[in-house]
C-alpha cells in the first residue's frame, strides 16, 4: 500500500497515478442538424466574449432577440447538406484523429478529444483523463494559426476547469504551428496529390482561411499574419510556377469589417476576369466541416460557375490522411518530450 492510498477514506474511488493525457480540441459543432441543436450550439459559441468582442449588455439582446431566432433554421439547413450517418463531419474527423493518435503514440498516453462548444466538452474530457490517472496533460487546440477566438479560448476553458480541481494535473499546451515545417510539408504533399488527381488543371488555387473581424488585427491578434505566413510558405513548398495563388478569408459574420479579400468576392472576381478552372483549399482547418464542405464546396462552386467559371474543385483538409496524422504525431511527440520515451 502506498502513502497516498493510506490517506484515502475506505469509500474513496481508486486513484491510479502517473499517466500522461493528450486532449485534442476543435471548435465544436451541433449535436444534430436541426434548429434546436444548432440554437444551443450557437448560443454557447456566440456568447464567448473571445469570439464576439462586443460588451454583453449590447450584444446579448441582439444575439437572443435576433440571431438565435433566425440563424439556427438557416444553419441547420446547411448542416443537413454535409451531415453523415456518424454525425457532424468536424466531430467524426476529430474522433478519427484522436483514435489514430492513440494507436501511434501507444499505451504510454491516453488520447481523448473534445469540442470547445457543444459535446464532448473540455471539462468533461479533462476530468475523465484525470480520473483515469493522468497527472500530466497535453492540451492540443487543433488550430495551426493562433487567434484569441480559437486557441486562447480553448486554454481559457481548460483553465476554468482546472480552477475547480483541488488536485490539478500539470498542463502543457500545443503552440500554434502555422509555420512549422511538419505542417507545411504535410499540406504540400497532401495538396499536391489532390491537385495531380484532378481531371483538369487549375489556373488558380485559392487558399481560403476562416475570417475574423479586421479590428482584431489592429488589436494585436497574430491570426492574420499567421495565415499570410502559412500561405507564403505553402506556395513556396508547392512550387507550381504555372499556378496563380490567392489568399482569401471566408465565413464573414455580422456587420463589422472582416479581413479581406473575401473568398466569395474573389471567386466571382476571378470568374469575371476570365479564369475558367479553379481549385480551392482551406489550410487553416484541420478537419473538414460546415465551412469547407458547404460554404466552399457547395456555395463556392455556385459562386464561381454562376460568374462564368467552368471547372471547380474544393480540396480536402488534412483530416485523418497519412500526411496529416504523421504531422500531428510529430507535433505531439515534440511537446510530450520529457514526459514519454522518444
Ligand atoms: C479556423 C478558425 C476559426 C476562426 C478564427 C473562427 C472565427 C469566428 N467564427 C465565427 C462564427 C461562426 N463560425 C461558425 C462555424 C465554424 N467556425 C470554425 C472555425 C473558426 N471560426 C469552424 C471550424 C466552424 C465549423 C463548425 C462546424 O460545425 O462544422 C459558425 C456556425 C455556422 C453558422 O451558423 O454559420 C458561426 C456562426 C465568428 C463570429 C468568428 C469570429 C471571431
Ligand atoms: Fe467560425
Ligand atoms: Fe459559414
Amino acid at each position: 500500500m502506498t502513502w497516498r492510498d493510506q490517506q484515502l477514506p475506505a469509500d474513496h474511488p481508486p486513484v491510479k497515478s502517473g499517466a500522461i493525457g493528450v486532449l485534442l480540441v476543435n471548435l465544436g459543432t451541433p449535436d444534430a442538424a436541426e434548429p434546436g441543436a444548432v440554437k444551443r450550439y450557437l448560443a454557447e459559441f456566440l456568447s464567448d466574449r473571445r469570439v464576439v468582442e462586443i460588451p454583453p449588455i449590447a450584444w446579448q439582446p441582439i444575439l437572443r432577440g435576433i440571431i438565435l431566432n433566425t440563424r439556427p433554421k438557416k444553419s441547420a439547413h446547411a448542416y443537413r447538406q454535409v451531415w453523415t450517418d456518424a454525425g457532424s463531419p468536424l466531430a467524426v474527423i476529430t474522433r478519427q484523429q484522436a483514435e489514430a493518435m492513440q494507436a501511434r503514440l501507444g499505451n504510454e498516453v491516453h488520447v481523448d478529444w473534445a469540442m470547445r462548444y457543444g459535446t464532448p466538452s473540455i471539462p468533461d474530457r479533462l476530468q475523465a483523463l484525470k480520473n483515469s490517472g493522468c497527472e500530466r496533460i497535453l492540451l492540443a487546440p487543433l488550430y495551426p494559426q493562433y487567434s484569441g477566438a480559437t486557441t486562447a479560448t480553448v486554454v481559457d476553458k481548460a483553465a476554468d476547469c482546472l480552477r475547480t480541481m483541488r488536485w490539478q494535473p500539470a498542463l502543457r499546451t500545443l503552440p500554434p504551428y502555422h509555420d512549422d515545417p511538419a505542417y507545411i510539408d504535410a499540406l504540400a504533399s497532401d495538396l499536391s496529390k489532390q491537385l495531380d488527381a484532378l481531371d483538369f488543371e487549375p489556373e488558380v488555387l485559392l487558399l481560403s482561411f476562416h475570417g475574423m473581424p479586421e479590428r482584431t488585427l489592429h488589436l494585436g491578434d497574430p491570426y492574420h499574419c499567421h495565415c499570410q505566413k502559412t500561405s507564403r510558405l505553402l506556395q513556396e513548398k508547392l512550387h507550381r510556377p504555372g499556378l496563380k495563388f490567392r489568399t482569401t478569408f471566408q465565413s464573414r459574420f455580422g456587420r463589422a469589417k472582416w479581413l479581406e479579400p473575401a473568398t466569395d468576392t474573389v471567386l466571382a472576381e476571378e470568374a469575371k476576369a476570365g479564369t475558367k478552372r479553379l481549385a480551392i483549399a482551406a489550410p487553416g482547418f484541420s478537419a473538414d466541416c460546415l465551412e469547407t464542405l458547404e460554404e466552399l464546396a457547395i456555395q463556392g462552386r455556385e459562386q464561381f460557375t454562376e460568374a462564368g467559371g467552368e471547372q471547380f474543385a474544393a480540396l480536402s483538409c488534412l483530416n485523418a490522411s497519412d500526411p496529416g496524422l504523421a504531422m500531428l504525431e510529430t507535433l505531439l511527440r515534440r511537446e510530450l518530450s520529457g514526459w514519454i520515451s522518444a
